[in-house]
Parts: structure tokens; C-alpha cells; sequence
């Protein structure tokens, strides 16, 4: 399986910038590299003008929604769509899209740990909803956004549900970056499983945004790494079949004894 991410310089409080940019994007990488997977990082529309979120998020089946259905049937393309700000029910939450070359939507995932350090949970709602795998070339896999990064359980809890790559959406600063590295290898070698992590560069509000998009191995090798500060795409082919190998030679989820923790 082969896989693009979009390390992206998001305009902050630019949305129709930045949906121009994505549509240009998915056109230009379906045409150089045709990926399976095209894959975005958090809070694309918007970035993280949080004080003017509630004017900037999309609507629920907004046109930031429509524009990636065009896109994914237009170009033939899987839309691991990275996260935007949706005003749902309970206020503006970041909502992760999944959605198929058919243009159809296979997975919602709202953020579900709010940042302090960031002041979110003042401006965002946190999901409700359970982090749930979803099935994508024919493969089951799951997505999560940054600060989730941070909570081991998340990916554990896809990996136990029988995610074998997961994708990881963000817009992390500088600041931590090297919190950004360590923890993506660790979620992969732990769950023995793909890890496909789209990040982001630029600043926002004094604060660098760390760039280190990456694809790792279940093995916890490190298959491409984008640069800490450049717009870039990177490539990565996935040979699907080293989950299953490494889980049986090392069945750290068969092992598990969760009864005694
Ligand atoms: O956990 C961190 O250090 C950063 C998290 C973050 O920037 C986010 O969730 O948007």
C-alpha cells in the first residue's frame, strides 16, 4: 500500500486558503505518485485560530466535507482527510474524516482529549464517541488526533480491535517535537502495527509548528521522515503483511493480560 502525506503549511483563519491549497494537492500527488492513500494533518481548514473558530469551523456536511467527497471520486483516491472544525451539536469539535475513493464517508472521529496547554477545551467540544476502527484497502485501521498521542490506551484500544495501521493527525509545536518522535515509535512498536503521522510546519501565535511527518514500521524502523520545517509530501510504500509477521513472532497482544493490570 502506498501512502502521501500532506505536510502542510496551514494559513490560520484562511480556510478557503487552504481548501485551495488541498484540492491543488490531492490533484498534484494523484498525478506524480498515485498513492492508495492520500493523508492530511489536524485543523487544515482553520489551524488553530481558536478565538474565531466558531465563525471559521465548516457546518456538519459543510463544503470542506463535499470539496474531499469531489476530490477522493475525482482522483480515485483514499482520503485519510486529517481533521477540521465542525460546529456540531454541543459546540465546535475537531472531527477526523475518513473517506473513500467513492466518495464515502467511512469514519468520524471527534477529538476526544481536549489541550489545556492550548486552552481548547475553552473553545473546542470534546467527542462523545468512542474511537472506533474502520475497514480501508481492505484493511482495518484507525485514526486519532495529537494530543491523543498522548494517552497509550487510544491505540491500544484500535490495535486490541484489530487496527494494523494508524493514522495520526497533527499540528504540534516545535517545542516538543522530540515528544512527537518518541511517542509515535512507541505507539508502533508497542501495537506492533503502522504508524502514518501527518504533521504540520509554519507558526502560529509566536509558536512553531515541528514538521517530522513520518511512516513507521511495526518493527519501529522509521520508512520516511519529512523535514522539521518545510512544506513537503512524502512517500512511503507499506508492506502490510509485517503486522501480521511481527505479531506472531513476538504476540505481545495475544500476551496481554488485562485482568491483572
Ligand atoms: O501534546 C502536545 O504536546 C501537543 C498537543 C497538540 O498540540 C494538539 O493536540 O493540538
Amino acid at each position: 500500500m502506498k501512502v502521501a502525506i500532506y505536510q502542510m503549511d496551514i494559513q490560520a483563519g484562511e480556510p478557503d486558503t487552504n481548501r485551495g491549497k488541498v484540492k491543488q494537492w490531492v490533484k498534484d500527488v494523484a498525478e506524480r505518485h498515485r498513492p492508495d492513500v492520500a493523508v492530511l494533518p489536524e485543523m487544515w481548514t482553520t489551524g488553530y485560530a481558536l478565538t474565531e473558530i466558531a465563525r471559521l469551523a465548516d457546518e456538519e456536511n459543510g463544503q470542506t466535507e463535499q470539496m474531499l467527497k469531489a476530490l477522493a471520486k475525482e482522483n480515485v483516491i483514499d482520503l485519510v482527510a486529517g481533521s477540521i472544525a465542525v460546529n456540531a451539536a454541543d459546540g465546535v469539535v475537531n472531527r477526523a474524516l475518513t473517506i473513500t475513493k467513492d466518495g464515502e464517508i467511512i469514519n468520524e472521529y471527534d477529538k476526544i482529549h481536549l489541550v489545556p496547554m492550548l486552552d481548547e477545551p475553552r473553545y473546542l467540544a470534546p467527542g462523545k464517541e468512542k474511537v472506533s476502527p474502520y475497514q480501508l484497502q481492505e484493511t482495518t485501521m484507525g485514526s486519532f488526533i495529537c494530543y491523543d498521542l498522548r494517552f497509550p490506551e487510544i491505540a491500544r484500544s484500535l490495535a486490541v480491535n484489530g487496527a494494523k495501521v494508524m493514522y495520526v493527525f497533527g499540528e504540534w509545536p516545535e517545542a516538543r517535537r522530540d515528544h512527537w518522535d518518541a511517542l509515535l515509535r512507541a505507539r508502533a512498536i508497542e501495537n506492533q502495527c503502522f504508524v502514518v503521522a501527518a504533521g504540520s510546519v509554519g507558526s502560529y501565535d509566536g509558536a512553531n509548528f515541528s514538521g517530522h511527518s513520518t511512516v513507521i514500521s511495526p518493527w519501529g524502523n522509521v520508512l520516511a521522515l519529512a523535514s522539521p520545517d518545510e512544506e513537503e509530501t512524502l512517500v512511503a510504500n507499506i508492506d502490510l503483511s509485517e503486522v501480521d509477521e511481527f505479531r506472531e513472532a513476538v504476540p505481545v497482544l495475544k500476551n496481554r493480560l488485562p485482568a491483572r493490570y
